[in-house]
């Protein structure tokens, strides 16, 4: 296990690979999870690139650190990781609020960023009343209380048979999160909307999202690779907000599609 102290937070990572020269590959979890749900695409992406996985702050072993954060707060988190492992330049891949960091930080750093892979995310995610709800619910009640309910947006009915060891699996490591680092990062999406900055990336970039998603659907993921010049779209079938989990066959397929295309410059789909 490999721990780095950036911004007087603890962050829990790691790197998978780093053959010299090889492409960089950052991955960024979506809320309520740790950097274990992206097992399945790492295991195909090992050996042709370099891999950093890690744990957001009030995330699986990372510090909970002070409250309360905003998308920039935990952008701040990763671009401190990524000068600790002196990553020059790397393709961010963030699901969900890891995609509202992916954009945060090439707002804040765009020397650092080869290109975006923004999966189930979006310029904007949700609105205020939903996210002070959830805040209120997990503060009052515990996250063992909207399990059920997260789990319909995260995952296909499918997915979410009782018999899959998996599904059971997921639900845990959601429970487990710490309230105030979730509740914190609640309110960071709630406050976070990349809208006006959309507009200005200018680095190759994919947005892609699963057809079954609850969370973020296809025709808000669509709308943000609109907002953003040149932007790809894609959908992975049979996939709820979680492909890497669901479908990482073919989300593996679509991410070095893209980045084949980033460095080599391949046509269109
Ligand atoms: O928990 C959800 O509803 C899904 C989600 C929204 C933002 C995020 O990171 O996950």
């Amino acid at each position: 296990m490999q721990f780095a102290r950036v911004n007087d937070v603890t962050i829990h990572y790691q790197i998978i690979g780093g053959p010299a020269g090889k492409p960089v590959i950052v991955f960024a979890n979506s809320l309520g999870t740790d950097f274990r749900i992206w097992r399945d695409v790492i295991v195909r992406l090992a050996g042709d690139f370099k891999i950093v996985l890690y744990d957001k702050r009030g995330h699986g072993l990372s510090d909970i650190g002070q409250l309360p954060y905003s998308i920039d707060d935990h952008a701040s988190d990763l671009i401190g990781l990524l000068e600790t492992l002196e990553v020059e330049r790397a393709f961010i891949c963030g699901l969900s609020v890891g995609g509202l960091i992916a954009q945060s930080l090439y707002q804040q750093r765009p020397d650092l960023v080869r290109g975006l892979i923004l999966c189930d995310t979006a310029h904007k995610i949700g609105t205020a009343e939903t996210w002070n709800a959830r805040i209120e619910a997990v503060e009052n009640y515990g996250i063992g209380n909207i399990v059920d309910a997260v789990m319909e947006r995260w995952f296909t009915p499918a997915f979410r048979r009782p018999e899959n060891q998996a599904y059971a699996g997921y639900c845990n490591m959601l429970a487990r999160q710490p309230v105030e680092g979730y509740a914190a990062t609640c309110g960071a999406i709630r406050d976070a909307d990349f809208t006006e900055a959309a507009g200005k990336i200018a680095v190759p970039t994919i947005c892609i999202v699963g057809d079954q998603d609850g969370s973020t659907p296809p025709d808000l993921v669509r709308h943000t690779a609109n907002l953003i010049p040149n932007a790809r779209f894609e959908t992975i079938r049979d996939a709820g907000h979680i492909p890497c989990v669901e479908q990482p066959e073919a989300l593996t397929a679509v991410i070095r599609a893209f980045i084949d295309f980033a460095l080599h410059g391949e046509p269109s789909r």
